[in-house]
């Protein structure tokens, strides 16, 4: 018998060649007789430049994980190799099938009970580039028993070092169920914390892009992430799966209409992220509108055209009860007008065409009209106004908002313009609301919002609009929001996204938490949101979980000695603290000599240890996580239900262990 490990290098070795092969075949590319001109030339030359790039051959990462033996009756019994890439020979027949074709589905899919005329899977193991292991299911063979993967749960256990990495190789089938769902549904993950929701968004965007690649090239997709750190923490993920063109933004990026530099108290930022907002903005915008009074005439040569202002009030009302965008409507006004001189044209017996049409829109009289009946609107300004005047907005916000909930919103010291106001994160979400009620936002093809679960309605409304006529993936734990707006049902969510069809689904596997560790956190569950289920830990490793009370003078010392126990370990630590507690603790590790990084920072072999805030937390994940002064993270929130999910964020970040300490008391929601 030879030897299948020798095969299969063998296999990767020819693998490796061909796809060098395919690579020069794009490098010897001469484009000099295929382009008209330089900018034709300049296109392909940038096009080939990225062909080349997905062309690499990343030393560190596989070029295929898995194989697949069809049955003699399907596929034609074929094998195929599962890669992130589709490589072939000089033939043109396949060496490694991209893990997106349907051909490699049941790579996730095939089971046991529903072998999808599979005969064998075979999953690989590698160290570094070099194949090292592989492990066979035969899928079809009743003499078999179910068995788990070592391969898979090795993957599992992996101890974490730097930024997120792509699960192809081990993507699991409920999870595939959502990465492989069309682009034209909208749907959403409910997942507790580690359950993989992260990584399945990102794979559903490579696998979207390579199922309908030309439509998405055009329309554009986008990753949305709660802050800066959290996204550098995911952006290498797609590069890894050869997708380089996908956009990243915070919520704030999108709506960047002007610089925010103020904070709302939780009150005022509640009514401003409130849904009715959108309608006091829109009663607003409109509200610019002024029935004309007076007749319209307009002078040609020697001839007055007439139009009385009943007439003039007609067209008005007409555009206003299309409700197109308030924009749209005013650039269509004057041609509306000059169709009407048109008809009173015509009906003088006159035979004017379309140029004359033209001539009469661009007429001053017409202008003034339009400039008096349905003047431009600045989104800024209009909020601005809606915040500082107290009349203009009661008028508009009648029946909408209260008293209370007005005076909120207002500021106390109206700023004089929009370069001078302390703009708001929230102000900056209804700017851009009224932006949108000006002109129509384009849509994209397909956004993935994660960390959903913290979003205003009114930011819903923001993303909404930019998937408008696209599709969307919600991502996101109901547990974990921790903004005093935090979303207490996806229906309600999905409804202000405008996406109220979308799917929901449950995630319930945790890849990350290890079993001790996610039951500790889970004690806080009742107390802060009741009816969710636990996460049920697939880590065989117990982890460790450690709770060690200290004198609050000793501290931040212990802390710093915790630190370094968990440096002794592989992986990344990651040492979380209240944001309140952070300078105290950075002192302590700046004194002891220890080096540490900020979240967002690439950990590195040198340095392992990251100092993150209780409040950037979210999203993340260490190795080894070291977690100061739980009651000091509940008491950072304004209220407790917050601060125990702010808890639970903190206690649920840890890959291999945790270790918490404490001088005040422990909360006593973690009483067993
Ligand atoms: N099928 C899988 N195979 C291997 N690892 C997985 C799998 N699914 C998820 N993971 C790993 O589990 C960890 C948690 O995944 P992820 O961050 O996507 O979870 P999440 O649900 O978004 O968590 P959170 O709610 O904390 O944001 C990651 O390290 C991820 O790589």
């Amino acid at each position: 018998m030879p030897d299948p490990l020798a095969q299969e290098r063998a296999h990767l070795a020819a693998s490796r060649t061909a796809l060098r092969a395919m690579r020069e075949d794009v490098q010897a590319l001469d484009i000099r007789d295929v382009t008209a001109n330089w900018v034709n030339a300049a296109v392909l030359s940038a096009q080939i430049d990225e062909r080349i790039k997905a062309l690499a051959d990343l030393s560190h990462t596989p070029l295929f994980f898995g194989r697949l033996d069809y049955l003699p009756t399907a596929q034609e019994g074929q094998t195929f190799y599962i890669g992130r890439r589709h490589v072939h020979d000089a033939d043109g027949d396949p060496m490694v099938v991209d893990w997106r074709a349907p051909v490699s589905q049941p790579f996730y899919r095939a089971s046991k009970k529903d072998p999808r005329d599979v005969a064998l899977r075979r999953r690989f193991g590698y160290t570094g580039g070099e194949l090292t292991a592989y492990e066979d299911e035969h899928l079809s063979d009743p003499a078999e028993g179910e068995r788990t993967s070592r391969l898979l749960q090795a993957e599992i256990e992996r101890p974490r070092v730097g930024p997120m990495r792509d699960i192809v190789a081990t993507i699991q089938p409920e999870q595939d169920e959502i990465v492989r769902s069309g682009l034209s549904g909208s749907v959403c993950v409910q997942g507790g914390p580690g359950t993989g929701k992260t990584a399945v968004g990102l794979h559903r965007v490579a696998y979207l892009l390579y199922a309908h690649r030309e439509r998405l090239a055009r329309t554009g997709t986008l990753v949305i992430g709660p802050n800066r750190s959290f996204l550098h923490y995911i952006e290498q993920v797609l590069p890894a799966l050869g997708e380089l063109e996908v956009k990243q933004a915070t919520v704030g990026d999108l709506v960047a209409h002007v610089e925010v530099r103020g904070e709302d108290d939780p009150t005022a930022a509640v009514v401003k992220g409130d849904a009715r907002m959108a309608e006091v903005l829109r009663r607003a915008v409109r509200s610019h509108v002024t029935p004309p009074t007076e007749p319209l005439v307009v002078v040609r040569g020697s001839r007055r055209w007439r139009l009385p202002a009943y007439e003039l009030e007609e067209i008005v009302r007409e555009l206003l009860d299309r409700d197109i965008r308030y924009g749209a409507a005013r650039d269509a006004l004057p041609q509306r007008i000059a169709h009407a001189v048109l008809v009173r044209m015509e009906q003088a017996g006159e035979a004017p065409d379309d140029r004359v049409q033209d001539a009469v829109a661009r007429n001053p009289a017409v202008k003034a009209v339009v400039k008096a009946v349905w003047p431009a609107v600045d989104p800024a300004k209009l909020v601005l106004r809606l915040l500082s005047d107290p009349d203009f907005l009661a008028e508009h916000a009648a029946g909408l908002l209260t008293e209370e909930e007005r005076k909120a919103v207002l500021w106390a010291k109206p700023p004089r313009s929009v370069r001078s106001a302390k703009w708001s994160a929230a102000d900056a979400v209804l700017i851009d609301e009224a932006a949108d009620l000006v002109e129509r936002t384009p849509s994209l093809g397909h956004v993935v919002l994660d960390e959903a679960q913290d979003l205003s309605p009114m930011q819903y409304r923001a993303v909404g609009r930019r998937c408008s006529t696209g599709s969307a993936t919600v991502l996101g734990d109901l547990a974990q929001g921790t903004t005093p707006w935090a979303t207490a049902s996806w229906a309600e969510a999905l409804a202000h996204l405008g996406k109220p069809d979308a799917v929901v689904e449950e995630l319930t596997a945790g890849f990350r938490v290890p079993r001790e560790v996610i039951a500790y956190a889970s004690r806080l569950l009742p107390h802060m949101s009741p009816g969710l289920a636990p996460v049920r830990s697939v880590r065989e490793s117990p982890g460790s979980l450690e709770i060690v009370p200290c004198r609050a003078e000793d501290l931040p010392a212990s802390v710093v000695a915790a630190c370094r126990a968990a440096l002794r370990h592989e992986g990344s630590i990651g040492l979380i603290a209240a944001d309140a507690r952070v300078p105290v603790l950075a002192e302590a590790l700046r004194e002891a000599g220890l080096v540490w990084l900020s979240p967002g920072e690439e950990t590195t072999a040198e340095s392992r240890l990251t100092l993150v805030p209780a409040s950037l937390a979210k999203g993340l994940e260490y190795d080894y996580v070291v977690l100061d002064e739980p009651a000091a993270v509940v008491d950072g929130e304004p209220d407790e239900r917050t601060g125990l999910r702010r808890l639970y964020v903190a206690l649920t970040r840890a890959v291999s262990g945790l270790t918490v300490l404490h001088a005040a008391p422990l909360p006593p929601q973690l009483a067993a």
